[in-house]
C-alpha cells in the first residue's frame, strides 16, 4: 500500500482536506473534510478569519484518526498575494487583510512613481492587479509605517499555516511570484525594487521550491493528533497546484475556474512582451520552475455573490437550471470592470450596469445567472483570442478545471461561443496537484510527466463541443 498524502486546498470560497494515495497506479483520492470560507469584516478591514481556518485544519487532521490513516505527509494551498506578518516574538502584527480590501485602491499609481509600470513587468511579468502583495506592503508602508519596521517575518497564508503547523518559517516559490516582488529571471526576492519602495527586505524569507520537506509537526500538535507528519511544500499558490492537474497541456488553454477563471497556459520562460503588458498577462511560477502564462478574470465569485444575495435561497446547480430557461436573455456585463471587485450588492451591479449601457435589465434569477455565465465566456473568448495573438497559434483545447467545471452550461457555452473542445475536470485539479507534489517529495512519483500520466488514468472528465443550436 502507498503512502498516504493529505492535502489541504483552501481556496477563496471554501476549503477541503483530501487524502490521496496510490493504488493499482491509479490516485485515489477521499475528501474527509469541507468547510467554508469567507471575508470577515475585523475593524475597519476585510480580513480572512485564519485562527477559524487552523481549527478547520486541525479538525480535518483529527478526522484521519476516525479513518485509521496516518497520513505521511501534509501540504498547505491557498489563493494567492495575502500574508501576515510577525514580530520578533513571532506574533502577528495585523490581521490577515483580504486582497478585495480598499486598502489599495489608488497605491498602483503610487508604486509607479517609484518604479515605471514597464519596468515592474519587465522584471516581474507579473499582471497588474490593484490587490498585489507590492501594493498591500506600500499601502501598510505609508498608512502604518511602525507595523512595518516591527515586521521580522514576512508569511504568506499557506506559509503562516505551515508555521504553526512546524515552526519554521519559509516563502514558498509559486506564491512567492504572485506578490509581483519577485524577480522572473533570478527567481528571487527582487532587493532593489524592495529597496526603492522602503520595504525591510530582512522580513522576507528564503524561496523554496515545490516538493520541498520544510520539517515536522510540533511536539504539540504531535500529541493532539496521536501521529507526525512531514510537512511538504506542494505548489503553495492554489492555481500553482491546479495547473499540475491538467492531464494534457499540449496545445490546451486551462481555466481554472473557482472564485477566480485563471485563464492561460503553461511555459517554459517568461513572457514580458509589449502584448503581454497591454493585455495584461502575468507569468507567475510554477513547478519546476515552469511558467504560469494567464490571466485573472473576475470568476464564479460573481456567481457567488449573487447566491449570497438571493440568501442562499438557490444551489449553484439550480441557479445554472434557472439561467437555462431564459433562452432569450442576452445582456452581457464586463465582468473585469473594478465595481465587481467587491460590490455592496452584485445584482444591483449587475443591473446598474445593463441600464448604464441601455440592454434589457436581468430581474430573475435565471435572468441574473445566465448574464454572470455569459460576461465571463465573453471575457474568456477575449483572452483566448489574446493568448493565440501573443503565441501566433490556434489552441484547439479548452480544459476546465476546478469546482466550476461542474457547470455543464459554462462549459457548453463555452465549446459554443469558441468553437473549441471543452475538457472539463478534475474538480478537485488543486488538491491532486498538491498531492502529487508530496507524492514526488515522498519518493512515489518519478517527476510531473509520471504524475499527469497518473492523473490522466484517474480522472474521468467530461467533453463538450460546439452544439447546433445555442441554448
Ligand atoms: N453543482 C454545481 N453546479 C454548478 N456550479 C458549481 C457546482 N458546484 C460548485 N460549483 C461552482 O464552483 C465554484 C467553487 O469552485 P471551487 O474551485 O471550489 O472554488 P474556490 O477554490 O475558489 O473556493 C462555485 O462558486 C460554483 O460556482
Ligand atoms: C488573488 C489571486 O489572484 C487569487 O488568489 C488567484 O490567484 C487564485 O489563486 C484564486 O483561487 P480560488 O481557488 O480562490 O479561485
Ligand atoms: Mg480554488
Amino acid at each position: 500500500m502507498s503512502k498516504y498524502s493529505l492535502a489541504v486546498d483552501i481556496g477563496a470560497s471554501s476549503g477541503r482536506l483530501i487524502l490521496g494515495h496510490l493504488e493499482n497506479g491509479k490516485l485515489q483520492l477521499n475528501e474527509i473534510h469541507r468547510f467554508e470560507n469567507n471575508i470577515v469584516q475585523k475593524g475597519e478591514h476585510y480580513c480572512w478569519d485564519v485562527d477559524k481556518l487552523f481549527n478547520e485544519i486541525k479538525a480535518g487532521i483529527n478526522k484521519c484518526k476516525d479513518l485509521d490513516v496516518k497520513p505521511e505527509s501534509i501540504g498547505i494551498d491557498t489563493w494567492a498575494v495575502d500574508f501576515v506578518l510577525l514580530d520578533e516574538n513571532n506574533k502577528p502584527l495585523t490581521d490577515a487583510v483580504a486582497y478585495r480590501d480598499p486598502r489599495t485602491d489608488g497605491i498602483m499609481e503610487e508604486v509607479f512613481k517609484v518604479i515605471p509600470k514597464e519596468k515592474l513587468y519587465l522584471e516581474t511579468g507579473i499582471q497588474f492587479q490593484k490587490f498585489n502583495t507590492i501594493y498591500q506592503l506600500y499601502a501598510l508602508k505609508q498608512k502604518s509605517p511602525e507595523v512595518l519596521k516591527k515586521a521580522k517575518a514576512f508569511l504568506m497564508i499557506p506559509e503562516y499555516f505551515n508555521f504553526l503547523l512546524t515552526g519554521k518559517k519559509a516563502n514558498e516559490y509559486t506564491n512567492a511570484t504572485s506578490t509581483q516582488l519577485v524577480n522572473a529571471f533570478t527567481k528571487k526576492w527582487d532587493h532593489e525594487l524592495l529597496d526603492k519602495l522602503g520595504i525591510n527586505k530582512e522580513m522576507f524569507q528564503d524561496i523554496k521550491t515545490p516538493k520541498t520537506v520544510l520539517g515536522t509537526l510540533s511536539e504539540e500538535l504531535v500529541s493532539e493528533f496521536g501521529f507526525d507528519m512531514k510537512v511538504v511544500l506542494p505548489a503553495t499558490h492554489d492555481t500553482g497546484s491546479a495547473v499540475i492537474s491538467v492531464p494534457e497541456l499540449e496545445d490546451t488553454i486551462y481555466i481554472s475556474s473557482g472564485t477566480w477563471s485563471l485563464i492561460g497556459v503553461e511555459n517554459r520562460f517568461p513572457i514580458c512582451v509589449p502584448k503581454a503588458l497591454e493585455y495584461n498577462f502575468t507569468n507567475e511560477g510554477g513547478i519546476d520552475y515552469r511558467f504560469r502564462f494567464l490571466k485573472n478574470i473576475m470568476g464564479l465569485w460573481m456567481i457567488q455573490e449573487v447566491k449570497r444575495n438571493y440568501n442562499d435561497k438557490y444551489t449553484f446547480a439550480e441557479l445554472v437550471d434557472l439561467a437555462r430557461s431564459e433562452k432569450e436573455f442576452n445582456s452581457i456585463v464586463n465582468v473585469d470592470d473594478d465595481r465587481f471587485l467587491k460590490p455592496e450588492n452584485m445584482i444591483e451591479e449587475i443591473q446598474n450596469y445593463c441600464k448604464e449601457t441601455n440592454q434589457q435589465v436581468p430581474q430573475s434569477p435565471g435572468q441574473i445567472a445566465k448574464c454572470v455565465y455569459e460576461s465571463l465566456v465573453d471575457s474568456y473568448k477575449h483572452a483566448i483570442n489574446e493568448i493565440e495573438e501573443i503565441f501566433e497559434k490556434t489552441f484547439p483545447k479548452v480544459n476546465v478545471i476546478g469546482g466550476g467545471c461542474q457547470n455543464e452550461m459554462l462549459n457548453q457555452i463555452i465549446a459554443d461561443v469558441t468553437n473549441k473542445e471543452v475538457v472539463a475536470g478534475p474538480i478537485e485539479a488543486t488538491a491532486i496537484g498538491n498531492i502529487v507534489a508530496q507524492l514526488m517529495a515522498l519518493g512515489e512519483i518519478k517527476d510531473i510527466s509520471q504524475a499527469r500520466t497518473i492523473i490522466k488514468n484517474s480522472f474521468e472528465v467530461k467533453t463538450y463541443k460546439q452544439s447546433l443550436v445555442r441554448g
